[in-house]
């Protein structure tokens, strides 16, 4: 059978807020361009977020994790409402992420970030500081604050009460997240800045020792090391400067959200959450956007890109990615907007119909 003929099997999370119209949008662009390839898309659909906890119980419920690893890929949307806010912290949405990364061992998040030109007058940043941005954000997902141990609410002796999390990575831990940004920095600008907090954090301290020896292995590949705080404001002032960005998962997050807004909107950026080897996890960056859900307010393009991303990384459809991606910059060009990227003079249109526009486009 060739790969054109395969039917995948996709497990479909369509989770809170705006997700389940994002998602919508993006699995009819995915079956369309399936069906005018020749391959076929199976889905198969599962409960995340706090949908799933008001169904089951449960933010990941186990038959959810058990369809994502028996899946090819997984095409997730967001989860999360500010009204789950006062669940305890094992029930609630954003857990069932964590759950999942873990579950699938996803440990290394590609969060692409490109100015497509017809968006740069979308962005809050000028023109010279954002044209031709191309820049690739790797973010170690299954490790620090966000996984270590001990973690918790302690209450002590005198009966204070303590947040407690714990920043912890491993050599192993960096040396993998490592070589998947040098080995992407090969094939993309040969440069690779790693981000992290060495002039305070010990755990940043092994990170940049790591990241300098496995930099050893490719020495076609210029590496620096950037602290956290200037990134961030490096990112704003001369984002051009970048080419791989490799951090850890809590910086990752903060920087990717950060990125996005050199795009024009967080509705435009997508991701993909890889392991060494199973299904990988294809999201939007952002979150569900309580505040604009059930109104076809929301932009599906970021959902949209990371269907492209999906069958450029798991279902080795190259071609089928770059169509849906030409599809979008087509009606972009067109100047149909969505309020996140509506600037004066452009076309002020909804969810649903930014869809429809680029899968007529296709
Ligand atoms: N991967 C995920 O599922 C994530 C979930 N969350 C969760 O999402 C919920 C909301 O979190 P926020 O901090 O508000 O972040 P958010 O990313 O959901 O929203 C931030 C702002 O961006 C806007 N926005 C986001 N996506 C958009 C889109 N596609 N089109 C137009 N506008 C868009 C929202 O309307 C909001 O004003 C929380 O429960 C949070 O924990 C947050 C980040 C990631
Ligand atoms: C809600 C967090 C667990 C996830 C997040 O913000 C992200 O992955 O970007
Ligand atoms: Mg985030």
């Amino acid at each position: 059978m060739t790969a054109s003929a395969r039917t995948y099997r996709i497990t479909a999370l369509a989770g809170d807020g705006i997700g389940p119209e994002i998602l919508q949008v993006g699995r009819a662009i995915l079956d369309a361009v399936a069906k005018r390839m020749g391959f076929g898309i199976q889905w198969q659909e599962g409960l995340i977020g706090g949908i799933a906890y008001e169904q089951t119980g449960d933010p990941l419920p186990p038959e959810t994790l058990k369809m994502a690893q028996d899946s090819d890929a997984v095409y997730l949307a967001a989860v999360g409402d500010f009204k789950y806010d006062t669940l305890p912290r094992e029930k609630r949405p954003e857990r069932a992420l964590l759950g999942l990364r873990a579950g699938l061992s996803l440990f290394a998040n590609l969060r692409p970030v490109k100015i497509l030109p017809q968006l740069v007058d979308a962005s809050s940043l000028k023109r010279e500081v954002i044209e031709g941005i191309d820049l690739m954000v790797v973010r170690e997902l299954t490790g620090g604050i966000y996984f270590g141990q001990p973690k918790g609410i302690f209450t002590d002796a005198q009966g204070s009460r303590r947040g407690v999390n714990t920043m912890v990575y491993s050599e192993a831990e960096v040396d993998r997240i490592a070589r998947v940004a040098f080995d992407l920095a090969q094939k993309r600008g040969h440069k690779l800045c790693s981000v992290d907090k060495a002039n305070v954090l010990e755990v940043s301290q092994l990170w940049r020792e790591r990241v300098t020896a496995v930099a050893a292995e490719y020495p076609d590949v210029e590496l620096s090391h950037m602290y956290v705080d200037n990134a961030a404001m490096q990112l704003v002032r001369w984002p051009k400067q970048f080419d791989v960005i490799l951090t850890g998962n809590l910086f990752g997050d903060i920087l990717s959200d950060e990125a996005a807004m050199l795009t024009g909107s967080i509705g435009m950026l997508p991701s993909a959450s890889l392991g060494a080897s199973g299904p990988g996890v294809y999201e939007p960056v952002h979150g569900s956007a309580p505040d604009i859900a059930g109104q076809d307010k929301a932009n599906p393009i970021a959902q949209v890109l990371s269907g492209a991303m999906m069958l450029r990384y798991s279902l080795d459809q190259p071609e089928a990615a770059a169509q849906i991606e030409q599809a979008v910059e087509a009606v972009l060009a067109q100047g149909y907007r969505t309020g996140d990227i509506y600037s004066e003079g452009m076309t002020l249109i909804g969810c649903q119909e930014m869809g429809e526009k680029i899968l007529a486009m296709l």
